[in-house]
């Protein structure tokens, strides 16, 4: 079953998690010098193997979390634990690598050398395999400096594989990729996932969580909005939007229908998501003089932003 508020997760860690949130809440200082809460009391249970999306509109608060993950920096409140450790011991040991947004390349080592100089840190490090494995073969001798924004971060990819981690952590990899660039990328890190990686990433891509992940984790104003299997999420979130031109009355009374998840007046038309277009123009038709009547499948994306509108105005934020 789809969730659509965090899931009260129980307070030890087993063996079989990779991830562990509890309670996790980090607080910023705005520019104007205000305390705000970027992370709003996230708990969040990743088992071993799951491959998770993570995702949420600009400003949701998917980096701090990360952050947090992977100890660049503390909560404020609550516990981060990888696999039952501290995030800067798992890090340490190798267990967990990530890929973030930015992060050093040097500009003028190669893409090969690249991979060599940090593989030196990591003893059982397969070069070769790791660099074909990140699709890097023909870019060896490329200069780091000369690679598209997609091939450096496949670069970074490469060298979170060096410490054959336990869990990848990916930062909205695939920004400044192209469509057929993000396609091998995705390929890739599958294969990896197959051999049993636990991967969590953040992305902005609906459709990049729909294609790859197992699990969806949506999050906005720092809080869980969603947290269900794919297949859970896009049955139960999508659905179809029916709009008509239609009385404002008629309208109102139709949107306390139970059929209809929310009404919003837009371009001189009245638009209802529903759960059942069928019904709801069975409604239209034999209640009210609504006419040009339309239905058109809602997408994931139209889906997200009901559910965090939702969740702002019946929550609050900041
Ligand atoms: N070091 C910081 N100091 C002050 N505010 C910060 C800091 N880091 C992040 N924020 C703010 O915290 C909120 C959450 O930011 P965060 O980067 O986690 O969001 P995000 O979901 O990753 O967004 P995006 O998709 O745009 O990358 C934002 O309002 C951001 O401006």
């Amino acid at each position: 079953m789809i969730q659509t508020r965090p899931r009260p997760v129980p307070e030890e860690v087993t063996s079989s998690d990779a991830v562990r949130l509890s309670s996790v809440v980090k607080r910023f200082t705005d520019s104007k010098g205000e305390r705000f809460t970027a992370v709003d009391g996230i708990d969040l249970r990743i088992r071993r193997g799951e491959i998770v999306a993570f995702l949420g509109p600009n400003g949701a608060g998917k980096t701090t979390t990360i952050d947090m993950l992977l100890g660049l920096t503390r909560p404020d409140e609550g516990s981060v634990r990888l696999f039952g450790r501290e995030p800067r011991q798992a890090v340490r040991s190798g267990q967990v690598a990530a890929v973030l947004q930015t992060g050093g390349l040097l500009p003028d080592l190669s893409v090969e050398a690249t991979v060599r100089m940090l593989g030196s840190l990591h003893p059982r490090a397969d070069i070769d395999a790791v660099l074909s494995r990140a699709g890097l073969d023909q870019l060896r001798r490329r200069r780091v400096a000369e690679c598209s924004g997609g091939e450096q971060q496949r670069l970074r990819f490469a060298l979170a594989l060096l410490s054959g981690p336990e869990l990848l952590v990916l930062d909205e990899p695939t920004a400044g990729m192209d469509v057929v660039a993000r396609r091998d990328f995705w390929a890739t890190v599958r294969e990896d996932a197959e051999r049993g990686m636990t991967v969590m990433f953040a992305t902005h891509y609906m459709e990049e969580a729909d294609r790859f992940a197992d699990r969806v984790v949506m999050i906005d104003s720092g809080r869980v909005v969603v947290d269900g299997q794919v297949s859970d999420v896009r049955s139960a979130l999508s659905g179809r939007t029916v709009s008509a031109r239609i009385a404002e009355q008629s309208a109102a009374a139709l949107a306390q229908s139970p059929l209809v998840r929310s009404c919003e007046p837009r371009g001189g038309r009245y638009h209802f998501d529903t759960t059942d277009s069928d019904a709801l123009l069975r409604l239209l038709i034999e209640q009210t003089s609504a006419t040009d009547i339309e239905v058109t499948p809602r997408s994931l994306e139209e889906a997200f932003m009901t559910l965090t509108h939702h969740s702002r105005t019946e929550g609050g934020t900041r």
